[in-house]
Formats: C-alpha cells, structure tokens, sequence
C-alpha cells in the first residue's frame, strides 16, 4: 500500500511555487471585496512608513533654516511637513486593527470552506480501512489540529500571506528611495540584502516545518496524552487505579520523544543559518551606511537627502527577520491544507463515493444478500479474518449472527454495510453485486446500529433524528420510533424530554445508561427504517442490558421488523433463539447454520455452547436467589426454581 507520507520533495522555486499555487487556491474561498480590501489595506500599510520618512526628511531638512529665522514666524517655515509626518503614523496606527480585522475574517471565510472540505473528506470521502491506517491519522491529526486552532489553520495562512504584502511593499518604497536619493546601486544592494536574508531566513523555517510534519506520529501520541489525561474522560479511571504518577512519566517521556527532536533542529536549521545571514546583512547594510556616510562627508547630499536615505536604508536591514504575523502562520497553516489535500486526494480513489443522492434507493435492487465465498483481511500482510464464507441472508427475515469473541462478527457487519471491501470474493443484493452501484447508495438501503454507536452530545430528539435528518423536525416519526425502541419512558423522565441534551456537561443536560444509550439509538434505527431503509443491522446492541430486558427487547424488535431483513449480533446464544436463521461464525466462516430447533437437535457446538451460557445464568440466579434469602429479602419458599430455560 502507497504510504500517505511519500511526497517527492520539490527544488527551492518549486517549494514556493507550490507554496504561492496553495495560498492563491485558500484565497478562492474569501469573498472577492474582502480580498481586494485586505490588498489594499495591506499596500497603504506598507506605504506609510515610507511616507513618514518622507515628511520627517522634509521636516528636518527645515529645521536649520526654521533655527535661523528671527521672530515666531521661523517654525512657519515647517509648513505642514510636522502635520503630515504625524499623519503618517497615526493613520498608521489606526489602520492597524482594521488589517487584523480584516485578516480574521479573510481566515474565517478560508476555515469555514476548508472544515466543510474536512468533514465530507472524514465522514464521507475517506473510506473506512484508510482511516484505520495509522499513517493517514496522522495526516488527519494534523488537518484537524489545523482547525482545532491546536496550530495554525489554512485561513491563519491565507491572512498571513496577505500580511507579506505590506511588508514588500515598505520594502520596495524604501529601496525606491534609497535609489533616488544614492542612486541605483545603493538602492539594489539594499534591496537584494534584504531578499536574501528573507529567503535564507524562510528556507531555514520551511527545513525545520518539514521535521515537524515528520514528528506528525509523535505529535498524534502527545496531543492523545494531553487531551485523555485533561479531560474528563479518565478521571474515574484515574483515580481508581492511581494512574497519575504514571501518566507524568508517561508524558515527560512522550513530550521529550517529540519536543527533543524539535529542539535539536531548531538549533541545526535556524540558528546556524541566521548567524550566517546575519553576516550577509551586515555585509550588505554596511555596504549602504558606508555610501551613505561617505556621500554626506563628500557634502554632496542635502540634509533632506541624508535624512531620508539614511531612515530607508534602515527598512530593508529590518526586513530580514522574522515577520511574526506571517511566517509560522503561512508554514504551518499551509501544512494543515496540504494534509487536507492529500487526504482529499486519498479520498478521491476511494470506494466510499459521493454523498448520498435522494432517489438512490432506485438503484438498489431488492431481494436475498449473499456472502459468495467471501475472504477477507484487514492489513495486506495480516491474517484472514473471513475466510472462504458463504452465507444467505434471506429478504425479509431475521438471521442472528453468533460466536466467540474474535470469531468475526463484527467484521462480517462491515462489509455488509461496506465500509469495507472484500479481500476475495463478493456480496450481492438480489443477485447484483454491491460493488456494482455507489456505496452511498447501499448506505442509504441500511439502518445500522454499531457495538459503539455514537452517542451525540446533541439532544434526544437529535440524536434520534440522525437516523434520517430529513425527519429531524416531525416530533410524531421521532416519538414513534422511540416507542417503538422503549426508550419512549426514557424520554419522557428527561427534565426537556426530546429538547434535552444527552450529556451532563450542559445545563439541563442528562446523562443516560448504557442500556437507556442502546434504546435511543435503537429509535434512530427504527426511525431510518421508517423512512425506508430495508435492512437493519444490530451489532451487539443489547450487550449493556440485563438478560431478561435483553431477552424481550429481542421479541419485541422481531415482532416488530417483521418483514424486514434483519442482521443481528449477538454473545448470548438464547437471546436470539427466535430468529428466523441463527448462523454460527467460527474461525471466519460459517460453522453451522439453521433454527433454534434444527442446531440444538444438531447437537453441534451451537447446543454446546447455549446449555454452557445457559447452565452458567442458572447458578448465577441460583447464587442471586440465595444471598437475597440470606439477607431475608424474600422467604426462601418464594424464590423461583432456576431453570436452564430462565436463560430464555
Ligand atoms: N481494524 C482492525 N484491524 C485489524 N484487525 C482487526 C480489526 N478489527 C478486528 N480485527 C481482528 O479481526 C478479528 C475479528 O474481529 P471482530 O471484531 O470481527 O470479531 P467479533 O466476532 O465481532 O468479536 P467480539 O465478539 O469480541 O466483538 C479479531 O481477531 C480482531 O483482532
């Protein structure tokens, strides 16, 4: 497989180019006026300056003659030299706020368009297997970590190549005038000067932001650390097992893994070479002074002249340091746009397709799904986890899928729902194989319920509604579909009912039960089923409840999918014993298959394994029914005898 990292690295014109290419694509996202503003404003910032050096040079130039004028009316000779030069720097300073203003909403405009791009690249474009490949997280961290504003974003380059502009301009009105008053010569030393600094100075940069694209994983591992052990996610965890002393190593070790690295290259890639382009500066600006100084001795530069060469030769001697509001901005904002490219590109190729079209269900034709001898791997090089599996999924009934832990349940789930391909063989829906039509079609076919669904930090009527956003306003089809879950009752306990906000990190929010979780996004299920997605897929979605709720949460969604083909999976064999179908999965294939009845009177390793589960509920019961006697809860008489069928 292709490394997402591998990019053959361009000579220095192709770097800026490539660079000036990117920033000129980010600058498509912002409105046409606001750019033609920020240019402007960015021109007339950059001017003023030079403006000011003007009208001080003419100020000063006066002031001789204003010294040697008799009466009051001496400073009259100034003119209007002191107002204009003061006018310079104070429109200056005014204009200030107004070019960050500006820039703000120039990387606003750039953000929003490329987080959109983000989104659809993440939730839809990227197939399912890249975003599992560690190489590609790592390009996504740091895509993300451009718009979680963790470093700068694609809009913060945008602006900040604006920004250049007002520096390049003082610089030309300064060398301008440097050749006027010194002549040609002077005036092009300065300015080449100055450009050389400049591009050392920014290649250097550019070397060190490549090491940090290439720390990109042990970035992902830091920014892990400091999120997980901030947040509020291990704080039980933390405190039950006394973790912190272990995660401050763990993360002086890890932040040393990524910062020493960095910290060795700062010294290699930017402080050597500036000690070198400090040297050219001072060669180059040395050169101007001693022109300079050498002109005024000779007496054949006015006072004017020497004022004003002398504040301009100053300018370009600046220019080679570092421009705060441009440079890290444009490196690592650019960064973050490339690594949204290259997953754009990523994504492209990928199997998962557009977004989903109204009208796709047309496409998608009806009738049994088959698995036709399907194998499949998740790495190249990894072993099969399916391996040569056939199975029939009959339209319009219920098959439960079963096994151990890692037999390959879930993953016969993902392909079925394609967010993966098979490695060998092929899915088909009434005989047209699914990779015959986009995937998002498919998608739009299905209503799935994954072992770890999300659970929105939205509110219940959201995170319902989500089955089928098209539907989030119609309360009835949302309540209906909860009833229909059970979670009906859970929502009418919460303090907003649907309005609420299924978390207690908002106020008036909720939190729920992993089983009152399972119920809300069984309705978001049901709720697509509605809207007419034809086959619903269970993924262990009663894991978190007890077994008698488990066992007639599985009769009540049989009888009320009636008719619908259904996919579920499943650990208690007993739970689903009222399926139509029950496939046993072992080592990746299909053990044995059939009804309740056929595979107990089959007396294979289904039977085994449904007497062990339910031999194993019996004492637990057992164990239950006594300690409660014990504790004189319920007169030993009373208690019901457990039988092997209470698994039922
Ligand atoms: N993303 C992945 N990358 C590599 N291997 C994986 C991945 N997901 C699952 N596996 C491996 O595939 C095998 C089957 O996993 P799968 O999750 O399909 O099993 P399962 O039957 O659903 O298990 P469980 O009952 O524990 O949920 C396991 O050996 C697992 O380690």
């Amino acid at each position: 497989m292709r490394p997402a990292h591998h990019v053959t690295e361009p000579g220095w014109f192709g770097r800026r180019a490539d660079r000036w290419r990117s920033v000129g694509r980010l600058l498509r996202h912002t409105h046409p006026a606001l750019l033609t503003a920020t240019i402007a404003l960015h021109i007339t910032v950059g001017l003023l300056p030079v403006v000011f050096i003007a009208w001080t040079s003419r100020l000063i130039s006066r002031v001789p003659d204003a010294l040697s004028s008799s009466g009051g009316s001496g400073w009259a000779v100034l003119g209007l030299a002191p107002l204009l030069a003061v006018c310079a720097f104070v429109v200056q300073q005014l204009l200030a706020p107004f070019q960050s203003a500006l820039g703000e909403l120039v990387t606003r405009q750039v953000d929003g368009a490329c987080i959109a791009r983000l989104m659809r690249c993440a939730l839809t474009g990227l197939p399912v297997a890249e975003l599992e490949r560690q190489d590609v997280l790592d390009i996504l961290s740091d895509a993300r970590g451009g718009f979680e504003r963790v470093s700068p974003t694609p809009g913060d380059a945008a602006a900040g190549a604006l920004a250049l502009i007002a520096r390049y301009a003082q610089l030309t009105g300064a060398s301008v005038m440097v050749a006027l008053v010194l002549g040609p010569g002077p005036g092009a030393l300065v300015a080449v000067t100055a450009l050389v600094i400049r591009f050392g100075q920014r290649g250097s940069l550019d070397r060190f932001g490549a090491l940090r694209i290439g720390l990109a994983g042990e970035r992902r591992k830091l920014n892990y650390l400091r999120r997980t052990a901030g947040g509020p996610a291990l704080a039980k965890e933390a405190r039950m097992l006394g973790l912190l002393p272990w995660l401050r190593e763990r993360h002086t070790a890890q932040a040393r893994g990524y910062l020493d690295p960095l910290w060795e290259g700062r010294r290699r890639l930017l402080f050597r070479p500036f000690v070198g382009l400090a040297a050219v500066g001072l060669v180059g600006g040395g050169g101007s002074l001693y022109v300079l100084a050498r002109e005024g001795a000779n007496g054949s530069l006015s006072l004017l002249q020497l004022s004003v060469a002398l504040q301009a030769v100053l300018i370009p001697m600046r220019f080679g340091v570092y421009f705060p509001e441009s440079d890290v901005q444009t490196r690592d904002g650019l960064a973050a746009y490339h690594a949204l490219t290259r997953l754009e590109s990523m994504a492209a190729g990928g199997p998962a397709g557009p977004e989903r079209q109204d009208g796709a269900l047309a496409t998608v034709p009806e009738g049994p799904i088959r698995f036709e001898d399907v194998s499949f791997r998740y790495q190249d090089d990894g072993p099969d986890v399916l391996s040569g599996l056939d199975l029939v999924l009959e339209h319009g009934r219920s098959t439960a899928v079963v096994g151990l832990n890692g037999a390959g349940k879930t993953t016969l789930v993902k392909l079925l729902a394609r967010l993966h391909e098979p490695s060998v063989g092929r899915i088909t829906a009434g005989g047209t194989p699914l990779s015959g039509f986009p995937a998002a079609d498919w998608h739009r076919r299905i209503a799935v319920i994954f072992q770890d669904f999300t659970r929105y930090q939205l509110t219940a009527a959201e995170n319902i509604g989500l089955g089928r956003p098209d539907r989030m306003d119609d309360r009835e089809a949302l309540l209906a579909a909860a009833g229909r879950a059970g979670a009906r009752e859970v929502i009418e306990r919460l303090p907003n009912g649907l309005d609420t906000v299924l978390s207690g990190q908002y106020e008036n929010g909720s939190d729920l039960s992993g089983g009152q979780w399972q119920r809300v996004a069984l309705s978001r299920a049901l709720l697509a089923v509605d809207a007419g997605a034809s086959l619903l897929i269970l993924d262990e979605p009663t894991a978190q409840l007890d077994v008698r709720a488990e066992a007639a949460f599985f009769d009540r969604f049989l009888e009320m999918t009636e008719g619908i083909t259904s996919v579920i999976v499943a650990h208690r064999f007993s739970s689903v014993r009222r399926a139509d179908r029950i496939v046993v999965l072992a080592d990746g294939a299909v053990a044995e298959s059939g009804t309740h009845e056929e595979l107990m009177a089959l007396d294979g390793r289904y039977a085994d394994l449904f007497r062990i589960q339910a031999e194993r509920f019996a004492e637990e019961q057992a164990e239950a029914a006594a300690a409660r006697a014990t504790a004189g809860t319920l007169p030993r008489a009373a208690q019901p005898v457990p039988t092997p069928e209470g698994a039922r």
